[in-house]
């Protein structure tokens, strides 16, 4: 029996190694495929000179050839250990099929309401018609899962391609995975960077996400290595900026700020958001106290330069939304659902138009709003 090159190729076409987004023959990790009657030899070229990685890669050949090609093929597999090329520190990570783009969510100073903005976001697009997907990265204290009431839950192992990838939790037509599934509560985690940053690369490469317009990243509060290694490992569409009105807060947004723009990472600052830019009792919603100032986070963006997306007020009805787990964007009619509105369609248009003026990253871009009723309704 003559084994035919093309079908083995397209067997392999359906196998990855472990972490990567795309097969073992589009990432180039194949480097040859030899046949010769009923035998057959594959060379591989790897990244990482892993042991486990190695061994899977190599089981995972024989086991596709033996089961789409040829269950008698005596197959040899030769790999090879290439480190990558050290070059100029590089941003734009791998492509992630199937996700458009990837919004990271910062705050320089911690507890001023991004994950609160994000899960309000998120919520928001899905009800304006795209797919979303929240990545809650916030090693310190990721509290996506009870914001959206899936605190008890786990990702369920699916099968994809033959693969087992994890299957993001879904709660409002927002899918989510959060570092805080696979860490008890009472649970102190101490991470590095490049540990956060490949438990996330596994929560993105590894896991079934689908289709998403959007995908946004809660990241952790700060300016750290993580956020580099988060960065360097992605590649993200674009960045918003949550701030209260406060100096010491806005200090800190400057350098969330400072940290996209920096030559080394240069990831475009799609905007930032006022959280807590007043106070208002729920029964006297006319009446506006600037208890952390006036307007502090919308001056800094016009002094830097960068898209002022809107603010949220400081109201109780939104501590307590977060805490039951029902993002208080998912109500109707309230000022809250406006506000959430108006800063989502400001992120979209300006994801539009990042997408439009920049090259892409290596993700695929939207170019219009269609679809979007909420963006047109003003
Ligand atoms: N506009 C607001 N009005 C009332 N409460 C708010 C508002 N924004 C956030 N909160 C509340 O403030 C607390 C902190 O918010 P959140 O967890 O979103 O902040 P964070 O910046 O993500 O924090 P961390 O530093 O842990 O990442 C939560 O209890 C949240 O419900």
């Amino acid at each position: 029996m003559k084994l035919d090159r093309k079908e083995i190729l397209k067997a392999l076409e359906t196998i990855s190694v472990a972490g990567d987004g795309s097969n073992m023959v589009e990432s180039g990790v194949v480097q040859n495929v030899m046949t010769f009657s009923d035998e057959v030899v594959v060379d591989l070229v790897l990244s990482t000179p892993a042991l486990h990685i190695k061994k899977r890669a190599e089981v995972d050949v024989m086991k596709v050839i033996h089961e789409k090609v040829y269950e008698k093929a005596k197959v040899k597999v030769n790999i090879k250990v290439q480190a990558p090329e050290k070059k100029q520190p590089e941003i734009k990570g791998k492509a992630i099929p199937g996700i458009k783009n990837i919004i990271a969510v910062a705050s320089g100073k911690g507890g001023v309401g991004k994950s609160t903005v994000t899960s309000n976001i998120a919520v928001t697009l899905a009800k304006m018609g795209f797919k979303v997907g929240i990545l809650d990265a916030d090693i310190y204290g990721p509290s996506t899962p009870m914001m959206f009431d899936v605190e008890a839950e786990t990702p369920l192992s699916v099968t994809v391609n033959g693969k087992s990838k994890m299957k993001p939790v879904e709660n409002y037509g927002v899918k989510i995975l959060s570092i805080g599934f696979f860490t008890k509560p009472s649970q102190a985690v101490v991470w590095r960077g490049p540990m956060a940053a490949k438990a996330l690369n596994q929560m993105i490469f590894d896991a079934d996400w689908g289709e998403l317009d959007f995908m946004l990243i809660d990241l952790p509060p700060g300016t750290g290595d993580i956020h580099l290694s988060i960065m360097q490992s992605l590649p993200i569409t674009g960045s918003v900026i949550v701030s209260t009105p406060q100096n010491v807060a806005l200090a800190d947004a400057k350098k969330g700020v400072a940290m996209f723009q920096q030559e080394s990472i240069n990831v475009p600052v799609l905007g930032i958001v006022e959280n807590m830019a007043y106070f208002t009792p729920e029964e006297l919603p006319d009446n506006k106290y600037y208890i952390f100032g006036q307007e502090g986070a919308k001056n800094l963006s016009e002094d830097l330069k960068v898209p002022f997306l809107g603010e949220i007020p400081l109201v109780q009805s939104l501590r307590e939304s977060g805490d039951i787990g029902r993002p208080a964007a998912l109500q109707t009619a309230t000022p809250l659902e406006s506000a959430f509105e108006e800063i989502t369609r400001n992120m979209v248009q300006e994801t539009v138009n990042r997408n439009k003026d920049l090259p892409p990253t290596e993700a695929i871009k939207i170019t219009t709003m269609a679809g979007c009723s909420a963006v047109n309704k003003k």
